[in-house]
């Protein structure tokens, strides 16, 4: 259909080098062909211009004290990508490699990930370049307080709720919302991740690893299998690797490697959770440290890593959960995930996976659940703490959790019988992009050309 790879030349046209942007483009577009073809519905309303166009992206200077008194300028942004089934919701990310393309991939990625999950959110995503590793506590305060004094008058708890990503966690979001608070004056849920006392919502800061595994258990369970046994491979160290490491423990599995931005550990007996907690949660040190405890875990620093991949992937397993950042799997690291014995990816990273890593997944016809998918748990969570918040209540641990793994278990339904139906059963990627396109396409046709 020359109809995909021209919306793809205008896209590289009007925005200009945003590499993951185009990446996370090309990857819907491909999968929705066969739906564009039998509905003609989505075209004669040119839905595809529009869905790949954001409604509006907020850039703006965020100018803040450092601990010397230095001026320092960083920029931000907010991308308010969709807001057909709800009010735009996504993360804030604080990392130095933040740019408009990074950020509108995220934003992209979110707005089928949030209508997979069958909940009334839209998509969106924000964040800024500012870098806060080696920062003090005071500083990524003055940081957040300088970026809400401008992002406040763009959200609102049923406009645009943003949430954690990589680098804002629990502490960034107090003290953005404290500052939130201070200028508007308003008690309200307009972010998610929130302190249990101030409306957060237990499971939330689990939920996304937690998701992950779900994920993968019911991709297993679809054929006769589970994870528990399984030797896992995990990447990352932060909030989702930690809370996927958590629940594969608890299904019987035994997650051998994490990784940081420093380096990989594989640690044959199994990771020990409570050192890594202690490492990255409380004491924000790099996984080198973790030998000092395990002298028979492996450290391999980046330097070490092979030329054409990443050191985590290079171990015998039978299932992997990439939960770092975008494209950390290449080709080569998934040749040697087969080779290895892995039968089960689930991604709690956004986008982990080269296109080519992708299209060996697909091939391979493993359980293969894609980001937007598997990683869903973590919005949807964030959707439930917007339901207390709007109820003034507070649901207890075991109820919240229900309540993820229900949906958990819809997502890979939906994605799954939409493989079906498009005659590519074991497919999830192409059954995940045409669930979530078409319940977005469908209300924006509703609603008419707006
Ligand atoms: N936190 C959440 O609820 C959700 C997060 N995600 C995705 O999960 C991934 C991880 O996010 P979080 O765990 O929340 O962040 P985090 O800030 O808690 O941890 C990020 C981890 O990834 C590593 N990392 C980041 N950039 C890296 C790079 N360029 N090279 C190597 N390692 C790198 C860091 O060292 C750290 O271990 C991201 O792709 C994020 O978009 C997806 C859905 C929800
Ligand atoms: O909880 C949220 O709103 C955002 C989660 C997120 O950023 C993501 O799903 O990538």
């Amino acid at each position: 259909m020359p109809y995909v790879q021209e919306t793809l030349n205008r896209l590289q046209k009007s925005s200009p080098a945003q590499t993951e942007f185009y990446q996370a483009a090309e990857e819907v577009l491909e999968s929705i062909r066969p739906l564009l073809e039998s509905d003609k519905r989505y075209l004669d309303a040119n839905i595809v211009e529009r869905i790949i166009e954001p409604e509006r992206q907020i850039l703006f200077r965020v100018t803040w004290l450092d601990d010397q008194g230095k001026v320092q300028v960083n920029k931000g942004y907010r991308i308010q990508f969709n807001s057909a089934l709800g009010p735009y919701k996504g993360g804030l990310r604080f990392h130095p490699s933040v740019n408009a393309g990074i950020i509108k991939f995220l934003g992209f990625e979110q707005v089928f990930k949030n209508a997979l999950t069958g909940l009334s959110i839209g998509g969106g995503k924000g964040g800024s370049d500012f870098n806060p590793k080696g920062r003090s506590n005071a500083e990524i305060m003055r940081f957040c307080q300088a970026f809400m004094s401008e992002l406040y008058r763009h959200i609102g708890a049923t406009t645009d709720v943003p949430a954690g990503d990589i680098g804002v966690g629990g502490r960034e979001v107090g003290y953005l919302y404290g500052q939130y608070k201070r200028l508007t004056g308003n008690y309200e849920g307009v972010l998610t991740g929130k302190g249990l006392s101030w409306g957060g919502s237990l499971v939330r800061t689990e939920a996304t690893g937690y998701g992950a595994v779900y994920f993968a258990e019911n991709m297993l369970n679809s054929v006769s299998d589970s994870l528990d046994g399984k030797t896992c491979l995990v990447s990352g160290a932060g909030n989702v690797a930690i809370y996927t490491i958590e629940k594969l423990y608890q299904v019987g599995a035994k997650p051998v490697t994490c990784s940081d931005s420093q380096g990989t550990i594989y640690h044959a007996e199994g990771i020990d959770l409570a050192l890594l907690k202690d490492l990255k949660e409380v004491r924000g040190v790099s996984l080198e440290e973790y030998l000092k405890t395990h002298a028979s875990a492996q450290y391999i620093p980046v330097a070490d890593y092979p030329k054409d991949g990443h050191a985590v992937w290079r171990f015998e397993a039978q299932a992997a959960f990439p939960s770092a950042t975008q494209n950390e799997l290449t080709e080569a690291d998934a040749k040697a995930l087969l080779a290895n014995g892995v039968i089960c990816v689930s991604e709690g990273a956004n986008m982990p996976s080269t296109a080519k890593a992708m299209d060996l997944f697909i091939e391979a016809k493993i359980a293969y659940g894609p980001g937007k998918a598997a990683n869903a748990g973590g919005v949807a969570t964030s959707q439930l703490e917007m339901a207390q918040n709007a109820s003034m209540t507070s649901w207890d641990f075991e109820k919240v959790d229900r309540h993820l793994q229900s949906i958990m278990c819809g997502i890979f339904e939906r994605s799954a019988e939409t493989a079906k139906e498009f005659n590519d059963p074991t497919n999830l990627v192409l059954g995940s992009n045409i669930a979530g396109f078409r319940k977005v396409a469908d209300a924006m046709i509703e609603q008419g050309a707006v």
